[in-house]
């Protein structure tokens, strides 16, 4: 240390005429024990042995030259402050050719006039145009005629610096994650969604009543379009990612991400598949294209519009347009409608569902909706990750469409999720979450800002992830309900045509937060498990998923991660260390032996017994006339307070009375009922003893 001036550190010192003359020892470094000449001496000010004359030149050496995933600077036109990148010329200006043309109002025939680069520190660039086309005199106007910087796929500890620089709310968490503020929208908006009905829009998507499609004309489109692109183009800077969907390499899918935020900009840069340098090189034109103008609303007056939040796709145009809405989950949303009209189209099914792979090479999917636990119960450090969310299974196999995984973090904690609590580092994005104002320490129960508070992650970052992110085809296939009610057994095995009753049903309470306006737990049914995003009708993907199944004697189960012990109030829900018991003895193969019995109503069924799972918790109703004395008195304790569930007891006690459970479970089955009415007149593939089949395999009563 040379801060500690003596001989034991190896660095000689010694009195030359200069610290004579400054009456201070001066130190050196060098080893070798030679006298120091001259130039040996003071070497923090000898001219010679820096590279630099100003202050700003110093700057420049900090940052080394990088790689071109991180293309900030441009320096083959102009030489930006000291810092030029290794980009090749072709690329750099094809690539702003291309997101100007992307950018481009309809009624100008050319996009803004482009800069590469943080407008605040390219300012002196700011008269070196990159001009895409000359524009017609018609067109010249003073939005024609300002810059607009472009961020393209920055690195994240560039999109941190930039979030923290100029997004009120972002800060850098005592893990090192980013957290950030999505605004008045701390869910998606599914109400706001339009779908461009054209000619072959109309005829093949899903319309119509418990269609997530809700119709706008392309001219109502291209008004909203027109409204984003303008407010992106009004701005100094915009974000422009370049990224990949889909690991599948025949069937990956190019998207640009044009956004006003760094946090936008960091959260699909987690969430897609994140390009090479090379890849990034020969991008080449996206097949589709996100305008997240989120921070500006829409017009209420326009057409169509019925609030100030609209979520607009066009797949013709191959264009989605956000207004009224920073929620970065509307962009991944948005992106996996896109998926579920391409994929199919190529005889590939795509899935709402999480999917992870054992050491034997056994590939699990858990479907569910938001809140049932696919991204919980898919990341297992037991096995392998393939990915948490959105799927495709192709005649090779699964692929996940995803580059990352984006976690619901409320009470999240260390022991029960290591591996998701692990992966909020550096890099992550954490939405909405609070924290200590000090330390930085994140509070996961704390819901001040919302319930579904988000952690969005590249995949990587679970140490047991599968890259690439491919698997052969499932064994077994899970579907998650968390059932709020508290009458569905925790696991039942499913024959195929029960898997595709409860597939097109789609059950679950509804877990509060990631939509808007829901407070508290509903039952809910969402076709596919994912109605929100599929484009065509629900019959055509549990066609194709049952056709997949038996071609290669899948297994379906239905595993309910709510309510035990009484509906939501009463209840509590089911243990996860339980949860994951059941779902280990899937994976295992010893469920699919196990003894089972079948319930009524439902015709579930239910095993007998699971290891490390208390049996009363198997079947609800059952419990209730084997519970013993001192069972009664919980009950009892239960009743009286529901407090009680405090004491840890609720894992023992089941539904307090049998006629509530009965009347319970009759009313639920009756929602089934009526909710499936509307698929009834429709056939399930080419086999119409199938179809029959599927409409017996619902509850009977
Ligand atoms: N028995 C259980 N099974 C699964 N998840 C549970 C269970 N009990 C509580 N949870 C919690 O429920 C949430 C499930 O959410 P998540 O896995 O993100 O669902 P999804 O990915 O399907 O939207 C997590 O916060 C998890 O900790
Ligand atoms: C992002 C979402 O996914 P999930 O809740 O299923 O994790 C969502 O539904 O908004
Ligand atoms: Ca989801
Ligand atoms: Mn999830």
């Amino acid at each position: 240390m040379a801060g500690n001036g003596n001989e034991s550190t190896g660095g000689d010192f010694s009195f030359s005429a200069a610290a004579a003359r400054d009456a201070l020892p001066r130190i050196t470094t060098e080893k070798g024990g030679k006298s120091p000449g001259p130039a040996d001496v003071c070497q923090d000010d000898i001219a010679p042995r820096v590279n630099f004359q100003t202050i700003d030149e110093l700057h420049s050496l900090q940052k080394k030259r990088s790689a071109p995933t991180t293309p900030l600077r441009d320096g083959s036109a102009s030489g930006v402050s000291g810092t030029s990148g290794p980009t090749t010329p072709v690329s750099s200006e094809t690539m702003l050719q291309s997101v100007s043309a992307s950018l481009a109002s309809l009624t100008r025939e050319t996009g803004p006039k482009l800069i590469r680069g943080d407008p605040t520190s390219a300012a002196k660039v700011a008269h070196v145009p990159v001009t895409p086309t000359s524009l017609p005199a018609a067109d010249v106007s003073d939005s024609g005629l300002k810059f607009t910087h472009i961020l393209h796929n920055l690195s994240p500890a560039e999109l941190y610096e930039q979030a923290i620089k100029f997004e009120k709310g972002s800060f850098v968490t005592s893990t090192g994650a980013l957290a950030t503020l999505s605004g008045a929208k701390t869910g998606r908006s599914p109400k706001d969604k339009r779908v461009v009905k054209d000619d072959t829009t109309e005829a093949e998507l899903w319309w119509g009543k418990g269609s997530p499609n809700i119709e706008m004309d392309e001219k109502t489109f291209l008004v909203n379009r027109e409204r984003a692109v303008d407010y992106l183009n009004s701005l100094d800077k915009v974000f422009v990612n370049d990224q990949y969907l889909n690991w599948d390499p025949e069937n990956k899918i190019k998207v640009r991400i044009v956004s006003a935020r760094a946090y936008h900009s960091l959260f699909m840069h987690n969430m897609c598949i994140r390009p090479t340098p090379e890849e990034l090189e020969n991008f080449g034109t996206p097949d589709f294209t996100i305008y997240n103008a989120g921070k500006f609303p829409c017009n209420r007056f326009t057409h169509y519009m019925t609030s100030s939040t609209s979520v607009d796709i066009n797949l013709g145009r191959r264009e989605m347009v956000i207004l009224g809405t920073q929620y970065a989950g509307e962009m991944k949303k948005g992106l996996f409608g896109v998926m579920h009209y391409l994929m199919p189209k190529r005889k590939i099914l795509s899935l709402h569902s999480g999917c992870n792979m054992g050491k034997d090479g056994d590939v699990a999917l858990f479907f569910g909706l938001s809140g049932t636990g696919k991204t919980t119960l898919s990341t297992d450090h037991n096995r392998y990750l393939i990915g948490d969310d959105e799927h495709c299974w192709s005649e090779a196999g699964v692929s996940n469409i995803e580059g990352g995984c984006y976690a619901k973090c409320i009470d999240l904690a260390r022991d029960k999720e290591p591996d998701i609590w692990n992966a909020i580092k550096f890099g992550t994005v954490l939405e909405n979450v609070v924290f200590d104002e000090h330390t930085r320490e994140v509070d996961y129960t704390d819901k001040s800002v919302t319930e579904n508070t988000r952690a969005a992650y590249p995949i990587e970052y679970i140490p047991n992830s599968k890259i690439p992110c491919v698997g052969p085809h499932p064994k077994n296939v899970i579907l998650l309900a968390c059932d709020a009610f508290g009458v569905l057994p925790p696991i039942s095995k499913l024959n195929l045509a029960q898997t595709m009753y409860h597939f097109i049903s789609g059950y679950t309470a509804l877990v509060a937060g990631t939509e808007e306006g829901v407070k508290e737990p509903r039952a809910t049914f969402s076709a596919c498990f994912g109605a929100a995003f599929i484009m065509l009708h629900p019959t055509k993907y549990a066609a194709m998923l049952a056709e997949k199944m038996q071609a290669q004697g899948a297994t379906g189960w239905l595993v309910n991660t709510g309510w035990s012990g009484g509906s939501y109030g009463t209840g509590s829900r089911i243990k996860l260390a339980y949860t994951r018991k059941i779902i280990d003895a899937i994976h295992s193969g010893s469920l699919l032996n196990a003894s089972y019995r079948k319930t009524d109503i439902f015709g579930l069924e239910i095993p007998n017994e699971v290891e490390g799972v208390p049996s009363e918790i198997l079947e609800p109703i059952n419990a209730v006339s084997q519970i013993d004395s001192r069972k009664h008195i919980y009950f009892l304790l239960m009743k009286l307070t529901p407090l009680f569930d405090i004491f840890g007891y609720v894992c023992l006690v089941q539904w307090p009375d049998k006629m509530a459970y009965e009347d319970t479970l009759l009313k639920l089955a009756g929602l089934f009922k009526s909710n499936f009415e509307t698929f009834t007149s429709h056939k399930i593939g080419d086999d119409g003893k199938l179809t029959e089949e599927i409409l017996a395999a619902g509850p009977n009563f």
